[in-house]
């Protein structure tokens, strides 16, 4: 068995990271842009690692983390991730040392992270408990319209989106998910309020 790596629990608990999820298309993105925009200096994002090849104009570091499968699998061993996935033959990760260099530079990490991941992060054996935030469109009719609208998906793409944004809103709602907050997406500037708030509190309006 390897051994695992020890955490920094003082930086985490110093600047706990959020963790943001909610459907694909719900507005994540623009939001946090938004965030990161106005507090340039308060926020870093996680990189996650990956077994999938690089894209060209993708940086090591930047992206993603690429790294070889065995290396992936020595990490999941040392109990190194805080959440992790295998999605089209590859694998997918957020390190518990990426969280922890953000929160030691005294930063708020954020992680933008799908349903299942937030499943692992909250029952994490000893990672420190983040804060959750659910980032819900106002109708799935809305959302689809959103999606199409944002001519990124074909067809096939954008109905598999839908059938999972139903499962994720299905989750958030049952009662046995861990978030502390949810804001619904429907006025983006309301919304962008909302999150903010939950994220950094009244400081700064
Ligand atoms: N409140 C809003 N009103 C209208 N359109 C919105 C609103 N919020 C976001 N959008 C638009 O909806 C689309 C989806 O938003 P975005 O790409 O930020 O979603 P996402 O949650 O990050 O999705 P993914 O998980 O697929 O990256 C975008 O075209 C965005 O401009």
């Amino acid at each position: 068995m390897a051994p695992t790596a020890p955490i920094d629990i003082a930086a985490l608990k110093a600047n706990v990271p959020i963790v943001i999820s909610g459907p694909s298309g719900a507005g994540k993105s623009t939001i946090l842009k938004r965030l990161f925009d106005e507090f340039p200096d308060k926020f870093g994002f996680s990189v996650s690692h990956t077994t999938r090849q690089p894209r060209a104009g993708e940086e090591h570091g930047r992206e993603y983390y690429f790294v070889t499968k065995e290396d992936f699998l020595d990490l999941v061993d040392k109990k190194g991730f805080v959440e992790h996935a295998q999605f089209g033959g590859n694998h997918y990760g957020t390190s518990i040392k990426t969280v922890e260099d953000i929160a030691e530079k005294g930063r708020i990490c954020i992680l933008d992270i799908e349903m299942e991941g937030v499943k692992q992060v909250a029952n994490h054996p000893t990672f420190p408990r983040p804060r959750f935030l659910f980032l819900s469109p106002p109708s799935m009719a809305v959302l689809e319209q959103r999606l199409r609208s944002r001519a990124t998906d074909k067809e096939e793409a954008i109905l598999k989106r839908l059938n999972q944004a139903k499962v994720e809103m299905d989750f958030a709602n049952s009662g046995s998910a861990p978030h502390d907050k949810i804001v619904v997406n429907d006025d983006l500037d309301k919304a962008y309020q909302e999150v903010r708030e939950f994220i950094i509190g009244k400081e700064g309006s």
